[in-house]
């Protein structure tokens, strides 16, 4: 996403990456970029309840008109979701697999084809309206980290798509179908 935000006709620019934990690479790639950043550890705060007030105040000292959830391992709580739009990507093709471990699941379960889904986060997990998805066939050779690189190389090029043409074209929710622009594809 900081690589296309570099040409102005991609619509959108990252104003902070944050994090629930240190030492995570996003975080590296945004200094590197001068992007600002910032963590928000759970255990620093005395309840969950508390850290999801703080969480919503960090974002909040950014502005963003669009919050990305990629990798971010926690359930967002209703400060964040009622102040901002938060776009989550996830590792299989929901609603099947939802929860921190959809490419697991999904290899247990034995499907032949899985993939990635972009949605808007709700309060439930991985139950809010679906933007995109893509498909990743699981070969017979696939184990769970061989299976979730495959799927990261689609979801992040899905992700940054979506990203683009949400923010330069709008969105609207049609109860569990999100339409970016005007109209239905
Ligand atoms: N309110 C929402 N918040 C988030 C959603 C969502 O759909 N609604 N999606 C997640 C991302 N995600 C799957 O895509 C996901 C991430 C983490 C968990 C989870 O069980 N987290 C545990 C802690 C896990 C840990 O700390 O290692 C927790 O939050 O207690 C489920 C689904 C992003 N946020
Ligand atoms: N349920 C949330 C979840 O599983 N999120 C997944 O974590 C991975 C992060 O990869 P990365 O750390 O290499 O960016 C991504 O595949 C993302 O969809």
């Amino acid at each position: 996403m900081l690589d296309a935000s570099a040409d102005p006709a991609y619509g959108a620019c990252v104003v902070a990456v944050g994090a629930d934990r240190d030492g995570i690479e996003g975080l590296a790639r945004a200094e590197r970029a001068q992007v600002p950043t910032f963590v928000e550890k759970l255990r620093d705060h005395p309840t969950r309840a508390v850290w999801d007030e703080a969480l919503a105040a960090r974002i909040a000292e950014y502005k963003p008109d669009l919050v990305v959830s990629a990798g971010f391992m926690k359930i967002l709580g209703a400060p964040t979701l009622e102040a901002y739009p938060v776009l989550n990507t996830h590792p299989a093709l929901l609603p099947s697999f939802p929860g921190a471990h959809g490419v697991r699941d999904a290899l247990a379960h034995g499907v032949r084809v899985t993939g990635c889904t972009v949605m808007l986060a709700d309060a439930g997990v991985d139950t809010g309206p679906i933007v995109a998805q893509e498909t990743v066939k699981v070969l017979d050779s696939d184990d769970e980290a061989t299976l979730h690189e495959r799927i990261k190389t689609v979801e992040r090029e899905l992700l940054v798509d979506i990203v683009g043409r949400m923010a330069r074209e709008g969105w609207t929710v049609h109860g569990r179908t999100v339409i970016i622009g005007g109209a239905r594809d």
